[in-house]
């Protein structure tokens, strides 16, 4: 049987910006980290490793840097797995040759630089779902999703009323990726810390001045 690979070139990517940034009390993707914006970071750090990049968002998203605005294509704000959707619809509309699309949260400005290649490279030819890992503990926010699962991911969201993450990868056969510490002289930095409160983000401006550059 022939193993086809994917090139992860040609994987589109969607930011994952639907959500209600409630522990922030505002929108956390406009928040300033080091003189720019969540968006401005995650943006520049998925940019070089994705085919094209779109923005999962409210309708009325004030500022998208350039990036196609896709928002949820069914209401209720429905958790992350909504966004996924979201991204899988746009990613059969816009880009009929790509087989599967990478989400990234909003909200995690030290992602891996060789996020997409390194889940790309899980596949090996298999249908999967790929999704990120670190201390044993799985961030499938970080994912790459079959644009094949979207009817069933639909029809799961509209039936399962706790629409638990976890729940919905047992149904899928799922590779998870195990990624690296970033070494810095005060400790180690888990590449997926996320900013979801005030106190994340006073964290997060600290961690950038020890970042090895
Ligand atoms: N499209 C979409 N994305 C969501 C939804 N809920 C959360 N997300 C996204 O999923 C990711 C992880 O969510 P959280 O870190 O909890 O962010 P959040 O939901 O905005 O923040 P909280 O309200 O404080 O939980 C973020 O990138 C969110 O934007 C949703 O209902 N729809
Ligand atoms: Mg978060």
């Amino acid at each position: 049987m022939s193993v086809l690979k994917i090139d992860p070139k040609t994987i589109p990517g969607v930011i994952l910006a639907g959500g209600r940034s409630s522990r922030m009390g505002r929108n956390k993707a406009i928040a300033d980290l080091g003189g720019e914006s969540l968006l401005a970071r995650i943006k520049a750090r998925i940019s070089p490793q994705v085919s094209a990049l779109a923005l999962n968002a409210d309708p009325d998203w004030p500022e998208a840097l350039g990036l196609r605005l896709i928002p949820d294509t069914i209401p209720g704000k429905a958790g992350p797995l909504a966004g996924v959707l979201a991204a899988l619809r746009d990613t059969a509309a816009s880009h009929p040759q790509a087989t599967y699309v990478v989400t990234v949260p909003i909200d995690s400005p030290f992602l891996p630089e060789d996020l997409v290649s390194s889940l790309a490279a899980s596949l090996d030819g298999a249908q999967a779902i790929a999704i990120a890992t670190s201390q044993d503990r799985d961030h499938p926010v970080f994912g790459l999703w079959p644009v094949a699962i979207a009817d069933e991911l639909e029809n799961w969201l509209l039936a399962d009323e706790k629409r638990r993450m976890r729940d919905f990868l047992a149904r899928h056969t799922v590779r998870r990726v195990e990624f690296e510490m970033i070494e810095t002289t005060h400790g180690a930095l888990d590449p997926f810390f996320n900013v979801n409160t005030p106190d994340d983000l006073k964290e997060a401006e600290q961690w950038l001045q020890v970042l090895p550059r």
